[in-house]
């Protein structure tokens, strides 16, 4: 039996990304250990392989009988393998962290890097970004010498890599810094896989730097983890492959446009066919506040239902694997947008603007107030998407291109 050590392991991946990466070449558990059941359960190597986790990834040491180099200079252990001698540890934290720079085009050699978190995965962020001949590494606390209070003198900082839990769910959203106070930064490396896209990597993205989301540094630990368990060195390239699968798994599907243009009979009818869960934010708003949109907004006016709109996609955009049709006004939004793309894959769907259906909406009005408001959002609309498809001929025929889209990946 292989499986995976630490205290709470509910939303971890690691079993899927094993069976993914080796064809379920073994049996793959998450084990939860209290701090006092640790000691015991390494005694009874009931076990042939382990990955480990927070918080244990120290505390295992004293079990081993030896360590790799690696895990030597790194003083953090993440793999174990169960030998007739005894139980010896890796660390496949450093090399999964230097996959996952390489992956994202980040380059640490000459470079003033920034590391956000003092925990296990720092130290092989460290070590790694140190043996990439860094210019100079600042490591930051929230209580040490260098904290979130005076980071200011250290605004030159050109990469910038967070390893905390900050942004995580369910606290998605959070960020420990703002990068509009690094203007010399290029390279942004977040180790958080939930959500897929921390607010932080979005800001990159949307700055146009280079950045690389968890998942990848997850499943390329994983698979050099599965290296050691089968005693193999498999191509590297089944790692992006598994990513792959993971992001089509995990990711929402969202679908965003013009009011009228098809986004919740076509988003019901993906979810239908990807066998996800199917949220429409208007049906959850009429749902919360006990009546119809039209109501809400002759009663308690616009605001009232951008502040429900708000709500659910808060709530749902940090969810997995749904589809969720939006509002035509929710990308108006900025904190909407950051939400919808963490976990999301974003369909822009485009009708034109004399087709659109305008019953029960209480802002179209007329043909000439929809173009306008097209004119308006169109760049919201554009900035927000990952892809766009055209709904002007049959509707089963978006349906099948949306599909293929959706394979493709
Ligand atoms: N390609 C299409 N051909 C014909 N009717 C369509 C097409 N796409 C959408 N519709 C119709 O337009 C209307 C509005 O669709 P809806 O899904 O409610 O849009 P949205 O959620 O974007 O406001 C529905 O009656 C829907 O059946
Ligand atoms: O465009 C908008 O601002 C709105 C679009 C509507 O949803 P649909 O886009 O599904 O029609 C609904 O959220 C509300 O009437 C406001
Ligand atoms: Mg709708």
């Amino acid at each position: 039996m292989y499986g995976l050590i630490g205290e709470k392991l509910g939303h971890s991946y690691s079993v899927l990304i094993h069976q993914l990466l080796t064809n379920h070449a073994y049996q793959y558990e998450l084990i939860e250990l209290s701090q006092d059941s640790l000691g015991s359960f390494l005694e009874r190597k009931s076990f042939e392989g382990l990955n480990v986790t927070i918080p244990y990834k120290k505390t295992v040491i004293p079990f081993l009988k030896g360590i790799s180099p690696e895990a030597e200079k790194i003083g953090s252990v993440n793999t174990i393998l169960s030998k007739p001698e005894g139980l010896f540890g890796y660390n496949t934290d450093y090399a999964g962290f230097l996959y996952m720079a390489k992956r994202a085009g980040v380059h640490f050699s000459g470079k003033k890097v920034l590391i956000m978190g003092t925990g296990g995965t720092s130290a092989a962020v460290c070590a790694a970004v140190k043996d990439h001949g860094a210019r100079d590494i600042i490591v930051v606390s929230r209580s040490g010498q260098v904290n979130y209070q005076n980071l200011d003198v250290h605004h030159d900082s050109q990469i910038i890599i967070n390893t905390t839990p900050v942004g995580m769910y369910p606290h998605n959203g959070e960020t420990l810094i703002d990068l509009e106070d690094f203007p010399d930064c290029e390279g942004v490396l977040d180790v958080i896989y939930n959500p897929l896209y921390t607010n932080l990597v979005l800001q990159a993205r949307e700055k146009k730097l280079a950045f690389g989301g968890g998942l990848v540094m997850l499943t390329a630990q994983a698979k050099y983890a599965s290296d050691l368990f089968l005693n193999q060195k498999a191509d590297d390239s089944i790692i992006d492959v598994t990513v792959e699968q993971m992001i089509h798994r995990i990711q929402n599907i969202v679908f965003i446009g013009m009011p009228g243009c098809g986004k919740s009979t076509i988003g019901k009818a993906i979810a239908e066919l990807t066998g996800r869960k199917f949220i429409d934010t208007d049906i959850e708003i009429v749902h919360r506040a006990g009546k119809e949109i039209s109501k809400i907004f002759s009663d308690d006016g616009e605001s009232v239902f951008r502040r429900f709109e708000r709500d659910v996609i808060q709530e749902k955009g940090k969810e997995n694997s749904l589809v969720i049709s939006t509002g035509g006004g929710a990308v108006l939004d900025k904190k909407n947008r950051m939400a919808l793309r963490q976990n999301g894959k974003v369909i822009f769907l485009e009708r034109n603007v004399d087709a659109l259906s305008m019953e029960g909406r209480p802002l179209s009005i007329n043909q000439a107030g929809l173009s306008q408001m097209y004119q308006y959002r169109l760049p919201f609309y554009e900035d927000c998407c990952d892809e766009r498809v055209i709904n002007d001929h049959l509707i089963d025929i978006t349906i099948q291109e949306i599909m293929q889209k959706l394979e493709k990946k």
